[in-house]
């Protein structure tokens, strides 16, 4: 049977790149999704502020909610100082198949602890299987109906705490639009919208980056 879209991104990162090289990885996936065919990854342009915001928190641990082919732990991951990890839930096993090795050719499998499974099982296990106290940073990149319940269930489990950023991929398209009012109008987050553009279109998107103040 065919392949699928996810398997071509790996195929195309394992004749494109060079392992053990991140930076060509994230630039034969967006090479291959722009000249060849679209793919869900958060993309140069909105990668370009994640980047950024990784670079500006300095984070040690890390929650990615999605993980899809790994594009975006690659990007994160790539920028972490020895010692700080990324955690990444992904809810697709083909996804989470082709992620693991997307990861393993950019040679940060010691950054990345990629977990299968639903957000909403996962979440309250963190502290008691990681070890996490809290989370530095938390890119919200996965379904879109899930960033408020589990941003809810992030604050209950005590993972959020003052000075933990949330960055969440896709307020506008698909579009988050409860989780945006939340984030917006909550007393106990400072919010903050990057407008950019739906990864390899013209069509508008964006990241909202909100920092938690604390209760
Ligand atoms: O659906 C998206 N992303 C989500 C994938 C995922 N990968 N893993 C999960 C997961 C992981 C743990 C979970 N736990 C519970 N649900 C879970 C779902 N979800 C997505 C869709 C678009 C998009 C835009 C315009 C279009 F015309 C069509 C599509 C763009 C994007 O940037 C996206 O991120
Ligand atoms: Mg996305």
């Amino acid at each position: 049977t065919r392949t699928s879209r996810p398997q071509r991104i790996l195929k195309a990162v394992q004749t494109k790149a060079t392992v053990g090289d991140p930076q060509s990885v994230i630039t034969a996936i967006d090479h291959f999704c722009r000249h060849r065919e679209w793919a869900m990854n958060v993309g140069d342009e909105k990668g370009s502020i994640l980047d950024s915001v990784v670079n500006e928190v300095s984070p040690v641990t890390v929650l990615e909610l999605g993980t899809y082919c790994g594009y975006s732990t690659v990007r994160i991951a790539r920028l972490l100082p020895p010692g700080a990890c990324v955690i990444t839930l992904e809810f697709n096993p083909d996804y989470a198949a082709i992620a693991r090795q997307v990861i393993k050719w950019s040679g940060l499998e010691d950054k990345v602890q990629l977990v299968e499974g639903a957000s909403g099982d996962w979440i309250p296990w963190m502290k008691e299987h990681f070890g996490v106290q809290a989370f530095d940073l938390v890119f919200l990149d996965h379904w879109k109906e899930r960033y408020l319940p589990d941003t809810k269930l992030l604050e209950e489990c005590g993972l959020i705490q003052k000075g933990t950023v949330l960055l969440a991929d896709n307020v506008i398209c698909p579009g988050t639009p409860d989780y945006l009012e939340y984030v917006r109008n909550s007393p106990h987050y400072n919010s903050q919208y990057y407008r950019s553009h739906l990864e390899y279109t013209k069509a508008e998107d964006g990241l909202e980056k909100s920092v938690f103040l604390g209760y």
